[in-house]
């Protein structure tokens, strides 16, 4: 284990305030959450239109995946159903009454493992017409410890190539979720999320050793940026990033770019495949991040004295000059 004094979790939570950040900035370059290594699995499944199917699928790779000495193993972005704005009504399931659910809980404590259940449709508990894009994270003893719902809806048009409106259906989650494991702290986000180095920021200031990324990436925006935007998330923040896809269907509506990966804190994809169905392993060791962090020591260097809030709109005036918006 690393780090795992009480004191500097007391610490970690304090870092959070910018006052407290600017006081002891030299400080905070290196905190992660405690942490240790472990085996992490992610299975590109091939799904259908059949969910019972699907899960029978899911259930017997994330079994094997633990037979094959995986820790954590994740599950692709929508794994029970077709990846599509008209499937999502169909295929949605309330939490508290969920197959999908009891599936991913019973195999989390059969095989032993943490379980990033990849994500399904989710019907609103109260509010029959809400639906969301939703992760469900479990424990080895099969307790659900996390849920993530789709914080960016995949909407975008690039003409001619692929229109995906995921909004026509979905409504957005309006947090964001770092998953305490025994192994270390697990940021989560799902496939559109990864463009919003955001997500991945606060993680890793708040701790995380990985951020881990659901997805379904298809044949444009897959081969433009899928290796790049994980790549781009590993540099930027010196963690570990891995995006499980599902694998590609030609028969589908919705042909996914497959290629599943982890890339380490440096940047480098240490493990990854093409398109067909398969499992992804990969080592994970915290003790590469804070090599990294100590050799490139970019959480010292930052500079929060001058960089201006982004968390405010700007647009450009007449004149070309940035102004917020009101
Ligand atoms: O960002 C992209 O290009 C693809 C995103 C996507 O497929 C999704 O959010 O499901």
């Amino acid at each position: 284990m690393l780090f795992s004094s009480t004191l500097r979790q007391n610490f970690l939570s304090r870092c959070t305030s910018r006052p407290f950040q600017q006081q002891y900035r030299f400080m905070t370059q290196s905190i992660l959450a405690p942490a240790s290594k472990f085996k992490l699995a992610l299975i590109q499944l091939k799904g259908s239109a059949d969910k019972e199917a699907n899960l029978a699928k899911a259930r017997t790779q994330v079994l094997e995946a633990a037979k094959n000495g995986a820790n954590v193993v994740v599950l692709p972005e929508c794994f029970n159903s077709p990846y599509g704005t008209n499937f999502f009504p169909e295929y949605a399931e309330k939490l508290s009454s969920s197959p999908s659910v009891e599936m991913l809980s019973n195999v989390a404590k059969e095989a032993g493992i943490y379980l990033f259940g990849g994500s399904i449709p989710e019907r609103d508990e109260k509010d029959d017409d809400k639906l969301y894009n939703t992760l469900t994270v479990y424990d080895p003893t099969g307790k659900m410890i996390a849920t993530h719902r789709k914080v960016h809806l995949f909407d975008i048009d690039v003409p001619g190539k692929i229109r995906f409106i995921e909004s026509e259906t979905l409504s957005a989650g309006n947090s964001l979720t770092h998953v305490d494991t025994k192994y270390g702290k697990i940021g989560v986000g799902i496939c559109y999320d990864i463009r919003f180095p955001e997500l991945a920021m606060v993680a890793a200031r708040k701790g995380c050793v990985a951020m881990l990324y659901p997805g379904a990436f298809n044949m444009t925006t897959g081969p433009m940026h899928w290796e790049l935007l994980q790549r781009a998330r590993a540099v930027d923040n010196q963690m570990y990033v891995a995006a499980c896809s599902p694998a590609r269907d030609m028969t589908a509506s919705y042909h996914a770019w497959g290629h599943s990966t982890v890339v380490d804190p440096k940047g480098f994809v240490v493990a990854t495949c093409d398109e067909k169905e398969t499992i992804v392993y990969a080592d994970i060791d915290p003790e590469e991040v804070q090599t990294i962090r100590s050799s490139i020591p970019l959480y010292d260097q930052r500079r929060f004295d001058i960089y201006d809030d982004v968390a405010e709109t700007v647009v450009v005036d007449e004149n070309g000059n940035g102004i917020k918006k009101q």
